[in-house]
């Protein structure tokens, strides 16, 4: 499902930033506009627009991540750290909650937030491409609506799969394929109402476009099922939430 036209290796390939074809090297340039931009207006975009979905989507993905007291996680692409808030709080203080992003100014507005609320965790801006971690290190490792703006997502999932223990889970909650008889309501409202509310309450109609986009130009659950079984992932599944408008895919890494 990745729009390039060339092998991810080269210099001049191609990727899909929403339905643009654009050089590999500008994506991460453009989806870093996009994030400074909305950074202080995120949490409240991310309410208005899915009518506050976005709690439980996140409430099940911590429930499947079955976590531990004293356990290590990876929240990757955190932002501004709904997350990390919750796993801290499961792992207790003997665990480790890294909170981690490529975008200094969405960490920002994370580490902040979770500061006023008494929630120090280690911080870190980083590419999920590359990551500053050594194999095997985390219990868990998660990435919520990250990886479909990743340039390229097997190297960020197979970066993912080096730093899980053996035994350790992965999870990806993104957006996904809506339900066939949903799709013209939900295309309606994506290309109508998202981009218009972006306008009113965030002053960008533009990166509310891009998300509507990029939601298309993301692999489907069978496909990313199939990405994450790649990237040497075991025990693979998937859950479809709110008719496939978003799925949580996990994968264990047996080593
Ligand atoms: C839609 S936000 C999700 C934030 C948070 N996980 C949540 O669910 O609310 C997507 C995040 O992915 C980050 N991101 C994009 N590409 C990345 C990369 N290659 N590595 C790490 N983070 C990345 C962006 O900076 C942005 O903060």
């Amino acid at each position: 499902m990745q729009n390039s036209s060339r092998p991810e290796s080269s210099s001049e390939s191609t990727t899909h930033f929403g339905y643009k074809t654009v050089n590999e090297a500008e994506k991460a340039g453009k989806v870093a506009e996009v994030f400074h931009s909305v950074a202080s207006r995120y949490d409240i975009m991310n309410d208005l627009m899915s009518g506050g979905l976005h709690r439980i989507w996140k409430s099940f993905t911590i429930s499947r991540a079955n976590i531990r007291p004293g356990m290590k996680i990876l929240d990757i692409a955190g932002g501004t750290g709904d997350l990390s808030k919750a796993f801290a709080k499961k792992t207790g203080p003997s665990g480790e909650v890294w909170l981690t992003d490529i975008n200094d100014s969405m960490l920002r507005v994370g580490r902040d937030r979770l500061v006023d609320q008494g929630v120090l965790l280690p911080t870190a801006v980083c590419d999920a491409e590359k990551l500053p971690f050594p194999d095997g290190y985390f219990d868990r490792v998660s990435v919520a609506f990250g990886l479909r703006n990743m340039t390229h997502k097997d190297r960020a999932l197979a970066e993912m799969r080096r730093v899980l223990k053996p035994g350790g889970k992965l999870l990806v909650l993104e957006f996904s394929r809506v339900a066939k008889p949903l799709a013209p309501a939900y295309d309606w409202y994506s290309f109508n109402i998202l981009p218009w509310i972006g306008k009113k309450v965030a002053g960008d109609e533009e990166s509310y476009r891009y998300l509507a986009e990029s939601i298309r130009m993301h692999p489907d659950q069978d496909t990313l099922a199939a990405m994450l079984e790649t990237a040497g992932l075991s025990r693979v599944r998937y859950f479809n939430m709110t008719a496939g408008v978003v799925a949580l895919h996990e994968g264990v890494n047996l080593g």
